[in-house]
């Protein structure tokens, strides 16, 4: 390919987020529009990313996707919303304006490819990074500066939070043409700087029930469900908005487990049932609790999305010794060093009392590994051409 004829190329990464007031139920499948609002933390692309790059060319014959290094199908249905809301406004921006009579980039097909640095669809929101990715580098690819959370919505419910850093909350809207259902930031990431998150991962397996399909049933099925979003989640979302704008651990910690455990009955009201949580997970909550009923405060609170593994929120100055009193209950197997990623911890020598208050059966391996993290920005650009994914010549650089 001749210099000149280089595809214009954008790379941009995207941070995955964590619900702290749970999404499950759309009132719109094809607009994905919620039953429920929502709230999440933006955890740090340092630790978990999505790295999308996209180049447009005229020499490329169709638009193409690849994920995790092998070609995925551009025509589905999610992946074609994006795309499209993304051009819609793309030429909504040119027309009138100056650029409108020189060639553009608008009309030449697209290459994208995506990088999880995390497993892909194990529930650890790799959509919601995934989609929140694609739509960012594109518009910044087509040069579009809107209000994107709207269509990354389109992409992945939870995709819209990722469009933002820090605390985050997804109002639902009322709208059927889903216009006001957009997200926005409610703190940045710099609000709370003692708050950090550790992530469990009990397995890194394909999920059996996926989001989507799951909330559907739950939808059809479950009156605890419809309970949940009339009655308690708006009062839920407001004094959880409070407790963040407070920094009140005690309030956050207790809200956090409270709506994961109700998501989860949600989950058991649902016919057929879900189940999402495994023993391990369950050995997890019994620990936590264990910990906060030692200190007579919740200084540990967990929640879990659709699938077992763990997201632990805690202040810094909790983190040594949560860790150590997991190590003590989940053993690693194999993996001793590396067992933790991420942020560091210290070791933390457990106190005699403490270990006689999480007496339990040690499960060894039960947690495969932790990686620790802390509440961080919304999507950004790369700067630096060498961490591009897409060659010259408009394909990956790596494949599977
Ligand atoms: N980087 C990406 N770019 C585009 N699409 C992605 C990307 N990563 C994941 N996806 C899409 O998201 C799908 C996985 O979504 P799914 O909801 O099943 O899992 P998850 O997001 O990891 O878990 P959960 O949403 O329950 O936490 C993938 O099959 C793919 O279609
Ligand atoms: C349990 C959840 O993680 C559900 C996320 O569901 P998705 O956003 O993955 O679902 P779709 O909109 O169908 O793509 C809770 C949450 O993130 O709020």
């Amino acid at each position: 390919m001749s210099g000149e004829r280089r595809p214009a190329a954008v790379t941009c990464t995207a941070p995955i987020n964590i619900a702290v007031i749970k999404y499950w139920g759309k009132r719109n499948e094809e607009l994905i529009l919620p039953i429920n609002s929502s709230l999440s933390v933006t955890l740090h692309q340092d630790q978990l990313k999505t790295t999308t790059s996209a180049a447009a060319s005229r020499d490329f014959k169709e638009d193409r996707i690849w994920l995790n290094g092998r070609e995925e199908n551009i025509n589905q249905p999610r992946l074609q919303s994006c795309l499209r809301e993304i051009r819609r406004l793309a030429r909504k921006r040119r027309s009138g304006s100056e650029e409108e009579s020189t060639p553009c980039i608008l009309s030449y097909r697209v290459h994208i490819c995506s990088e999880n640095n995390f497993p892909t669809a194990a529930g650890l929101a790799s959509s919601a990074a995934g989609y929140a990715c694609l739509v960012y580098t594109l518009a910044t690819l087509y040069g579009v500066e809107t209000e994107l959370s709207e269509i990354a919505r389109q992409g992945s419910g939870s995709a819209c939070r990722s469009i933002y850093g820090g605390f985050v909350q997804w109002l639902m809207g009322e709208r059927d043409d889903g216009k006001d259902s957009l997200a926005q930031q409610i703190a940045p990431e710099s609000h709370w700087p003692e708050l950090q998150v550790l992530v469990l991962v009990v397995s890194a397996e394909r999920k059996p029930v996926g989001s989507t399909a799951g909330m559907q049933t739950s939808v059809e099925t479950s009156p605890l469900l419809k309970h949940r979003a009339e009655a308690v989640v708006p009062d839920r979302v407001k004094e959880m908005c409070e407790a963040i704008r407070q920094r009140d651990f005690e309030r956050f910690g207790q809200l956090t487990m409270k709506d994961s455990n109700q998501f989860h009955a949600t989950c058991l009201d649902t016919f057929p049932p879900i189940f999402y949580l495994n023993d391990i997970s369950r050995c997890i909550i019994h620990v936590v609790h264990l910990f906060n009923t030692y200190y007579g405060q919740t200084k540990v609170a967990y929640t879990f999305d659709a699938g077992p593994n763990a997201v632990i929120f805690c202040l810094e100055q909790t983190v040594d010794e949560f860790v150590s009193a997991l190590r003590c209950c989940f053993p690693p197997e194999s993996n001793g060093d590396m067992f933790l990623k991420g942020l560091p911890a210290g070791p933390a020598v457990l106190s005699k009392e403490l270990k006689m208050a999480m007496d339990m059966e040690p499960r060894p391996g039960g947690i495969q590994y932790i990686i620790i993290t802390k509440p961080g920005p919304g999507p950004q650009l790369v700067e630096d051409p060498s961490l591009h994914l897409l060659g010259k010549d408009g394909l990956p650089k790596h494949s599977a």
